[in-house]
């Protein structure tokens, strides 16, 4: 397959725009179709969107006439990108994949089946090999954003780690448009976001496992999770302390930080941060509204004392963490010749 026709489920929500964006002139993912709530249905995309992104409405989308998420209106893609919000995801993608379409999803419905495969590129490209002996169509999620940036720095050391302490500090953004009001989080910090501290151990514990046909094995260290959401717009964070198996150098973890590249980067994909894992020496990195990358991951303050690696890891939550991961995962199957 040379190029791939998708559409996009959700396409006039925050994850939905970063997918219409990044999909402008990609050299092989071409957007065909665009898809919204039932009120939207019929309109062009263009005059119903509320643009929120940096520019324009992409040229190419905004004369496409919106479809609604029935398996009906998407029978000429070879791959639906659902950016649809976690309530309604699963009724819908349950109805794409029943009439035999491929889907990869962002939402959270499904991360944890034993058969989806549960992707974040750089980490684990190689799980998504058990869909050679799937007969048929096929089902691929994206982590939970904070689990998409976190379980990057942990893959080039994940051995050496025997248990995390994590503590969170999520954007805005992360609670979609209309998530959180203004009043509630300005000038505050919320220490609970509803079903995130499950989803992140879990969710580590998938990635950094094995994956077979009909079951995985999950890396199996205890990660303890805190998640707070802080007045930031975009951008997650999150305080990492690992209890390391045997003593290493400080400069050991950061050589191998900063040296990781994985198959996204060693095939070139369009997507690929040639970097994935950025380590800053500035002592007071990784900082939101400074050291935001959209796909690659900001390390810093990495310390080693008795043990314990402590370090900081900033990541954007809408792209790496949800549109840019489902892109990248549709580049890495493409390359692999799963498509
Ligand atoms: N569940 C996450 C979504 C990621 O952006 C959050 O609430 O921040």
């Amino acid at each position: 397959m040379d190029r791939v026709k998708v559409s996009i489920l959700g396409s006039t929500g925050l994850v939905g725009q970063w997918m219409v964006k990044l999909l402008a002139n990609h050299s092989f993912i071409e957007v065909i179709k665009l898809s919204a709530s039932p009120g939207k249905v019929g309109r062009k995309y263009g005059e119903v969107v509320h643009w929120f992104l940096p520019g324009d409405v992409p040229e190419y989308a905004r004369d496409l006439v919106l479809v609604s998420t029935d398996p009906s209106d998407h029978k000429d893609v070879d791959v639906v990108l659902s950016a649809l919000p976690n309530d309604v995801a699963n009724a819908v993608e349950s109805k794409l994949l029943a009439s035999g379409l491929n889907v990869i999803s962002n939402a959270s419905p499904e991360r944890m089946n034993p058969r989806v495969p549960l992707i974040n590129p750089e980490v684990n490209w190689n799980h998504l090999t058990v869909l050679r002996e799937v007969k048929g169509n096929w089902l691929v999620k994206n982590p939970n954003c904070t689990a998409a940036i976190i379980s990057m720095p942990l893959k080039p050391i994940n051995e050496l780690i025997r248990e995390l302490h994590i503590v969170t500090l999520q954007s805005v953004s992360g609670a979609g448009y209309l998530g959180i009001s203004y009043l509630a989080i300005d000038g505050n910090v919320i220490p609970f976001i509803k079903g995130e501290e499950e989803k992140i151990d879990a969710e580590i514990n998938k990635m950094l496992g094995n994956q077979y046909v009909d079951h995985y094995v999950p890396w199996g260290k205890n990660v303890y999770v805190t998640t707070t959401r802080v007045p930031v717009k975009y951008g997650h964070m999150a305080v990492i302390h690992a209890v390391l198996n045997d003593s290493i150098d400080q400069k050991q973890i950061i050589e191998r930080l900063r040296g990781f590249r994985s198959f996204p980067q060693e095939q070139e994909l369009p997507t690929a941060p040639r970097e994935p894992i950025k380590v800053l020496d500035r002592v007071d990195a990784p900082q939101p509204m400074r050291d935001l990358d959209p796909m690659a991951v900001s390390v810093g303050r990495v310390l080693v004392r008795n043990n314990i690696l402590r370090m900081v890891v900033l990541g954007d939550n809408l792209v790496r963490g949800a549109a840019g991961i489902t892109i990248l995962t549709l580049e890495t199957m493409k390359a692999l010749k799963i498509l």
